[in-house]
């Protein structure tokens, strides 16, 4: 593996382990407890571990069971839920289909995509909003449609809580985002990489280097390891596996809100353990008509606001469209 592809190894202090159990105790100091802490980490790294998150660890184990079992199926079973007979981008799609880095070639990982199940005649829906309506269920696969279902709702619900944190964190009302968390955007990506290609060709890695385009992310890998940091020094450093954690990150749409005080951080895959990586981000980025506007208290003295005020669903498009537009350009 060229060195352009490697990554150092952490010390626990550049990406902190944060316990956010106290965001659900009924005394306002624990939660700011917990709040100051994700502030801390925003600012520094926007990476970090969190901890007694409360989600259980059957429900992990089973997640990370079926991602295997989806997977392992022939790619014939696995196009009977392609992406391409979606209208809102739910389903597999195979490799190479995505450049998470639009300049690089296409990523080397298989995704199946799931979202919040809204009924039909839900307004939004009806409208044809960007990433609304159902999900591609695999047919054949018995547990998986109950456990994927079940880790989307408790990942919504750590979800609100992260974000009660953050508005806390920010001196802000606790319900400040309440509006947001309104039937939000929320996406389970099941991610396949296989062992890292010694053909593959120079620049091309399982997710090439990017920011997440959402609030927040909620990632659970498996123990071989892959994700790669790119720290406030510029260094690539490695987000090793801790069991029991979730990695934690900040997305675009929490640095447009906080004008760039809380870090949106490049991050990138590479998966040289030679085995099957199987990673489960959950993103979670808020209700469609919500808008992404300088939080007026983020503004340190004679700074403006850098980026427009536009919708979550105009935003993420936009995203969307740069990442697979480069990679069907590069097919
Ligand atoms: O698979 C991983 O570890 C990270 C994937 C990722 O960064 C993404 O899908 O945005
Ligand atoms: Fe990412």
């Amino acid at each position: 593996m060229p060195d352009s592809l490697n990554a150092a190894e952490i010390s626990s202090n550049q990406l902190p382990v944060i316990d956010v159990s106290g965001l659900s105790s009924s005394k306002l100091t624990n939660r700011k407890a917990v709040a100051d802490n994700i502030r801390a980490a925003c600012i520094t790294n926007g990476f970090f571990y969190i901890a007694d998150h409360g989600v259980p660890a059957g429900l992990i184990d089973a997640v990370q069971e079926q991602t295997r079992i989806f997977f392992d199926q022939s790619d014939d079973d696995k196009r009977k839920v392609s992406k391409t007979l979606s209208r809102c981008n739910r389903g597999w799609e195979p490799l190479k289909a995505q450049a998470l880095d639009p300049t690089a070639p296409p990523d080397l990982k298989e995704t199946y995509y799931m979202g919040l199940e809204l009924p039909p005649d839900h307004p939004a829906v009806v409208a044809g909003k960007f990433n609304h309506g159902p999900n591609l269920w695999p047919q054949d696969l018995l547990g998986f449609k109950p456990t994927m279902r079940a880790y989307h709702a408790a990942m919504r619900d750590l979800s609100e809580r992260i974000m009660i944190g953050l508005a806390l964190s920010l001196d802000l009302p606790e319900d400040y985002f309440d509006g947001f968390n309104r039937d939000p955007l929320s996406t389970l990506r099941l991610l396949y990489y296989p062992p890292h290609p010694a053909d593959a060709v120079p620049g091309q890695t399982g997710a090439g280097a990017h920011t997440d385009y959402g609030a927040l992310t909620m990632l659970l890998q498996d123990s071989n390891g892959g994700l790669q940091v790119r720290d406030a020094g510029n260094t690539w450093i490695h987000a090793k596996p801790i069991p029991g954690t979730f990695v934690f990150n900040i997305g675009d749409a929490i640095a447009r809100w906080t004008n760039d005080l809380y870090r949106s951080t490049v991050h990138r895959v590479v998966n040289v353990s030679g085995k099957s990586r199987y990673s489960i981000p959950f993103f979670y980025s808020g209700n469609a008509d919500h808008p992404l506007e300088c939080i007026p208290s983020c503004l340190k003295p004679g700074e403006t606001p850098k980026y427009p005020t536009v919708s979550v669903a105009e935003h993420m498009q936009q995203m969307y469209q740069r990442s697979y537009g480069a990679a069907a350009a590069a097919a």
